[in-house]
């Protein structure tokens, strides 16, 4: 049987709160293989990203295993999980988090670079995918909510990651253009093997992709 790309095994996260602590994964086990898009679906504080923070290794789980590759990032420390992110992860989450100094272009070739993974061409041909081929000069603070969002997108896909994490990635899109930015995502993954994983608050979204679950009192259903 080959390794799966993401193995998440019997997960269980906590946060505290005022009334006690709060168990938001409750024992959550989900498999995704190489090539394969999941869609994550569940209502508003189900704990949709705090599953996808764990599967990026930028938090730890209380108990359970995160398996990447053959390997359990929940045991590795903070600076080596940072470089599995760097090297293998795309993220592309609802703050978009681009370096405000640095213009479209450099914020697009910013983790492949990082990674020692930048391939200007490649790099040139998402920006014109995500119609951002005459943005590249601008910085952040110039662009729109969808533009910004679709450098994020931009930035995630050009190192060309093994595991994409999108947390709506279509959110400030109209609906238009959140799917044709879909249509580029699952042809990415396609093109270059990666696996996906996508929490989307639409039925319509997630229907494209190839397997759906949903997350509810803590637990993954079908
Ligand atoms: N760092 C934290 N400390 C305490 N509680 C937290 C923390 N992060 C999340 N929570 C709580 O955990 C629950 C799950 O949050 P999470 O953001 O994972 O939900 P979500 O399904 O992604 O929600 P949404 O669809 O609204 O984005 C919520 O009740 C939230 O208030």
């Amino acid at each position: 049987m080959t390794t799966p790309l993401l193995d998440l095994r019997d997960i269980r996260k906590t946060y505290p709160s005022e009334s006690g602590p709060l168990a938001v994964l409750d024992g959550v086990s989900v498999t995704l293989q190489a090539g394969e898009t999941l869609a994550l679906t569940g209502e508003s504080g189900s704990g949709k990203s705090t599953l996808l923070h764990l599967s990026g290794g930028l938090d730890r789980p209380d108990s359970g295993e995160v398996v990447l590759e053959g390997q359990d990032i929940g045991q590795l420390d903070d600076a080596a999980r940072a470089r599995v992110r760097r090297m293998r992860i795309g993220l592309i989450f609802q703050q978009f988090n681009l370096v405000p100094s640095l213009s479209v272009a450099a914020n697009i070739a910013l983790q492949a670079r990082l990674a020692g993974k930048h391939d200007p061409a490649f790099a040139a041909d998402l920006a014109a995918r995500l119609g951002l081929g005459d943005l590249l000069a601008r910085y952040p603070e110039q662009l729109s909510g969808g533009q910004q969002q679709r450098v994020a997108i931009a930035r995630a896909l050009a190192s060309r990651p093994a595991l994409i994490l999108a947390d709506e990635p279509t959110g400030n899109l109209d609906e238009e253009t959140g799917d044709s930015v879909l249509t580029l995502l699952l042809d990415l993954v396609a093109e270059t093997g990666a696996g996906l994983l996508m929490v989307t608050h639409s039925p319509r979204l997630a229907e494209r992709l190839g397997r759906r679950v949903h997350l509810s009192r803590g637990r993954l259903g079908g």
